[in-house]
């Protein structure tokens, strides 16, 4: 069961006699409780593609379902998709939390009721209580960003919409996102996730979508994609400087000393007898040389390589 598929999409602009072939052919599929980086380079067809899903514009070919009906053939289907896009424009700024979320739970079919108790529980939930009356302008980047997640939950979508969630927020409030992804993800929402901020869309997503001049050119549970690049090395960290002796035999069999306590080890099977050379220099710490997702991120992109599972 998929909350979210997606099928052969494809969109052309036309714009001044010019022939745009914005998305080519993406298809998407997300499970419940899943989050989805949807990740590409500048102009890749990112932003087309999410107002596909979200039925702010029609594909020209393919198909999209949201748990299980189509947003173009049917307006309902909406009613389990929230949205937060272009960073937090989604809200009235001359309304309090309270008067937003009242407002736009309305629109999303509650009653006023409803819309007002399930917009106290999320504000409960993000911890906005003393926030509720001021108005949204006066409130922290951070806190309208939070403000803007709730309106997009109001009405309990099963999927999320996320455009760069974390634009313009400093470190405290890009901290505060990522634990409220998080728990949105535990109550049960599945998220797609666009960001250019790679390090957070490896903290948080199960599997990677990368898009390509309007193609999905990789597609990976993201632990499988980390794993994949990175290889089998180990590094090293000493608490002291090596010395040149130690340095000499290391490089003889492969190790390389990067600074002067700081070893890779490319060949696995030498960890050990690169230990014993050190002995009795004092470790710091020894771990599997990772590759971060920038580094894959830029190494797909430049080599244009298709990684699929
Ligand atoms: N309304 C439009 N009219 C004409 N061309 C458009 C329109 N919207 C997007 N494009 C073009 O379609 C291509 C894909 O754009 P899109 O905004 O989907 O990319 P993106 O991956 O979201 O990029 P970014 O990361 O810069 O936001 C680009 O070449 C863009 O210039």
């Amino acid at each position: 069961m998929y909350v979210l598929e997606a099928y052969n999409l494809k969109k052309t602009y036309r714009q001044n006699n010019q022939i745009i072939e914005a998305v080519k052919n993406v298809s998407l599929a997300i499970h419940p409780k899943e989050v989805l980086a949807f990740l590409g380079p500048n102009g890749a067809g990112k932003t087309t593609t999410i107002k596909m899903i979200a039925g702010l514009i029609h594909p020209d070919r393919g198909s999209v379902k949201i748990a299980g009906s189509d947003p173009h053939r049917n307006s309902a289907a909406l009613q389990n998709l929230g949205a937060v896009l272009e960073g937090n424009r989604n809200l009235y700024w001359r309304l309090t939390p309270e008067e937003n979320l009242e407002y736009f739970g309305v629109l999303k079919g509650l009653t006023r009721q409803q819309a007002r108790r399930s917009g106290m529980e999320l504000l409960e939930r993000f911890g906005l209580m003393h926030k509720r009356l001021t108005p949204v302008q006066q409130l922290s980047r951070g806190m309208q960003q939070k403000v803007a997640f709730a309106v997009a939950l109001i009405h309990q979508p099963q999927l999320l919409l996320l455009d760069e969630p974390t634009l313009g927020l400093d470190v405290e409030a890009t901290e505060n996102v990522k634990v409220l992804v998080r728990e949105i993800v535990a109550n049960g929402c599945a998220i797609l996730l666009t960001t250019h901020q790679l390090t957070i869309a490896e903290e948080l997503s199960d599997r990677i979508a990368i898009i390509q001049k309007g193609e999905i050119s990789t597609q990976l549970p993201t632990q499988q994609l980390i794993r994949k690049f990175s290889g089998s090395s180990y590094k090293i960290e000493t608490e002291t400087a090596i010395d040149a002796r130690r340095i000499e035999v290391l490089e003889t069999i492969g190790a390389k000393v990067v600074e002067s306590n700081i070893i890779y080890v490319e060949h696995p099977e030498f960890l050990y007898k690169v230990l014993e050379i050190l002995n009795p220099i004092p470790l710091h710490r020894i771990e599997k040389a990772e590759a971060d997702l920038t580094q894959i991120f830029l190494k797909l992109i430049r080599e244009g390589n298709n990684i699929n599972a």
